[in-house]
């Protein structure tokens, strides 16, 4: 099962790429922009990955992404996690990445988009990987800052598949970044945000109404309303369920109690993705062989998962055709 899992053309559509920072390349980028460190070594860094909620990660989240500072940083950062997933047989990989999170430091958005663009490219040339920008919003920073920061990435709108909305999700509704959103939609920008992880199912119904979302990020809250299931299960909103993040940050107990199956059953359009794999125990093949282990899928089950998210992912449709028919190579192979 893992070999197939393993060969299965994996979509990710819900990874951030500051949060594939692993250690051993966070102590490299530091030394090489003198920055100091909390920690004396690698171990002792992921040994500090023990969060008790998602604002206790972010913290080291935000401090980690520290030394990231030049062109080079971000290239050096994206090709380092293209390299593991394609290890792991992802084929398409769809990056939320913070620029106010860059900008408050003084990283200009020249730098992160000149470093993650020729790491897109070399991806697509050497692995054979094809990738999609998803710009993201800080949802506890204001609105007007969204704003002036979106404005200002104009020389790069065409560099985006999408905007996005991640950062603490409690007690910042989407609705505070409507207008934001609006101005998206105006310029013909698809929009994704996160809502349901740890705030309520009403943030997901106002991420669909105020922000007018193509999907949802996590969503996993959405269970509580079964208005909104219906909802959901009607306008084929895709959710991009992330398990070991679910876990790790204590949106549930355990794997087991993770309502991945009963999201499955309700009839959505479910995908699985890492989140931040360098903090939450692995990339895509870890998350996928932990819920083959929690939940004894079979193999048609995960080729669901894997085709929602071919089928939904930002991409052209000549490679859609192509990852579609490897897919279909995968299940009929003897
Ligand atoms: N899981 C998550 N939720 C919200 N914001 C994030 N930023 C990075 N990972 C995140
Ligand atoms: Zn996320």
């Amino acid at each position: 099962m893992q070999e197939f899992l393993k060969r299965l053309p994996k979509a990710e559509l819900h990874l951030h790429i500051e949060g594939s920072l692993e250690p051993e390349l966070m102590f490299v980028l530091a030394e090489r922009n003198q920055i100091s460190l909390p920690y004396a070594s690698v171990a002792e860094a992921r040994a500090a990955y023990d969060f008790s909620d998602l604002q206790s990660f972010l913290d080291l989240y935000y401090q980690g992404m520290s030394v990231l500072r030049k062109e080079q940083d971000f290239f050096d950062l994206a090709m380092d996690y293209f390299r593991r997933a394609h290890a792991e047989g992802v084929v398409h990989i769809e990056l939320h990445f913070d620029p106010q999170a860059h900008l408050s430091r003084g990283v200009s958005l020249q730098q992160v988009f000149d470093g993650l663009n020729r790491a897109r490219q070399e991806a697509k040339e050497e692995l054979g990987i094809s990738t999609a920008m998803i710009m993201a919003f800080l949802r506890d920073r204001p609105a007007e800052e969204a704003l002036e920061v979106f404005e200002s990435a104009s020389p790069y709108w065409h560099h985006l598949d999408a905007i996005g909305l991640d950062s603490a999700e409690a007690g910042n509704p989407p609705s505070k970044f409507g207008h934001v959103f609006k101005r998206a939609k105006e310029l013909g920008i698809p929009r994704v945000a996160h809502a349901g992880e740890e705030g309520p199912s009403d943030y997901i119904v106002e991420a669909l109404d105020a922000l007018e979302v193509c999907r949802i990020d996590h969503g996993v809250r959405c269970l509580e309303d079964d208005g909104l299931v219906q909802r959901l299960r009607r306008e084929k909103v895709v959710l991009t369920v992330c398990p070991l993040s679910n876990v790790r940050l204590k949106v549930v107990g355990n794997l087991q109690q993770h309502p991945l199956p009963k999201l499955l059953q309700a009839g959505l359009v479910v995908t699985l993705n890492s989140d931040d794999p360098a903090y939450f125990g692995g990339g895509m093949l870890t998350n996928f062989i932990a819920c083959q282990e929690a939940f004894g899928w079979s193999e048609e089950t995960f080729a669901e998962l894997a085709k929602n998210a071919l089928v939904h992912a930002f991409m052209n449709e000549e490679r859609r055709a192509t990852l579609l028919s490897r897919l279909e190579q995968v299940l009929h192979a003897p």
